[in-house]
């Protein structure tokens, strides 16, 4: 018996950020979007706890304890008082470390994957406060669509959304930490009176008029000038992008992944294949969004 769970990748279209709190965390007001790029997790019966994972950049990932996806099973497991005997499977499609959520999409599949072969019924808030837990993009893995991440991004509020968007994504070579990121922020404002973190009505308005335009204008992430900092050479490859007849282009979150809002699906494929081109990333790949949050594909069988 296995459980197999969708996740998706998340991109901020609004990415405000307060001053440091005093427990080492920002206020923010994260506006996400959930985009189809997609990790599966698959959790089966075992001896004990375990972890594989395949796909591009699965080297990079820890199969150890402190993989999102196995602390999932084990806050789960515990909650419920009974082992977390399972092997966790991660298939990788979204880029590791790359300002996407990757981790966080695994550790929110994996908790729903174990709440379904378990039947441990738990319900959506719980599930929520386990994800809460994990970190902070993990409650939105779990939700997906649109939302206003406040607090430190995990207290969330769903947003309509009045079409879809497509989008771009480089992935650059390697990636970047997020506590290194948001370290950057902090020097980069020492002295200053960094203001407390709104979302922008302009941009909530454009999400909810599926208006490409008014969301490529309304774009923001307040840690690019952090990442850039941190990965100069990203300026180049939002360049190649904006020269490409990108709506709009900004650096993913934490980056080092950059995100290029487009008109529709076919000047994605064009502007993937400049970006490619220009050689100022990895690779370079086309999603839209919104899409669902962790999704149960299905149970089966067949071992793996
Ligand atoms: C950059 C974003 O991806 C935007 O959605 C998130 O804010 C990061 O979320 P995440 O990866 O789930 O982050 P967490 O695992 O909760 O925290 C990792 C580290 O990032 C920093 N961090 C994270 C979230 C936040 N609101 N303020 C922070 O300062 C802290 O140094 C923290 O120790
Ligand atoms: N299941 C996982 N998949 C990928 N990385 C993981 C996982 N569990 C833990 N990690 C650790 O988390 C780090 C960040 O990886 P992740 O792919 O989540 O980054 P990210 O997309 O930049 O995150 P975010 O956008 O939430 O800040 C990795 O370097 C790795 O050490």
């Amino acid at each position: 018996m296995s459980v197999t769970v969708r996740v998706p990748a998340k991109v901020n279209v609004q990415l405000a950020v307060g001053g440091a709190r005093p427990d080492g965390f920002h206020d923010l007001a994260n506006v996400f979007l959930a985009v189809g790029l997609y990790d599966e997790v698959t959790v089966s019966p075992a001896d004990t706890l375990r972890v594989t994972c395949e796909g591009p950049g699965a080297s990079q990932v820890p199969l150890d304890r402190t993989n999102l996806a196995a602390r999932a099973a084990e806050k789960l497991a515990a909650r419920y008082g009974r082992p977390a005997d399972v092997h966790v499977h991660i298939a990788k499609d979204i880029p590791v470390a790359g300002g996407m959520a990757g981790g966080s999409a695994d550790g929110a599949g994996a908790l729903l994957a174990c709440d379904a072969l378990w039947g441990t019924g738990a319900s959506r808030e719980e599930l929520l406060d386990i994800c809460a837990e994990l970190g902070s993009d993990v409650p939105f893995s779990l939700v997906g669509g649109a939302a206003l991440g406040t607090g430190r991004g995990e207290k969330l509020r769903t947003l309509e959304t009045g079409g879809t968007f497509h989008w771009v994504f480089a992935v650059a070579d390697g990636g970047l930490s997020t506590p290194a990121v948001y370290g950057e922020f902090d020097r980069l404002n020492e002295g200053v009176e960094v203001p407390a973190p709104v979302a922008s009505t302009r941009l909530l308005d454009a999400l909810a008029a599926g208006d490409p335009d008014a969301l490529a204008a309304a774009l923001t992430n307040d840690l690019q000038p952090a990442a850039l900092s941190l990965r100069p050479s990203l300026a180049r490859t939002l360049d190649a992008g904006t020269a490409a007849g990108a709506l709009a282009a900004l650096v993913s979150g934490s980056g080092p992944t950059t995100a290029f809002l487009v008109r529709d699906a076919e000047s994605a494929a064009t502007t993937a294949e400049a970006l490619l081109a220009s050689r100022t990333c990895r690779t370079a790949r086309v999603a839209a969004g919104p899409v669902p949050g962790a999704t149960v594909l299905g149970s089966g069988t067949a071992p793996h």
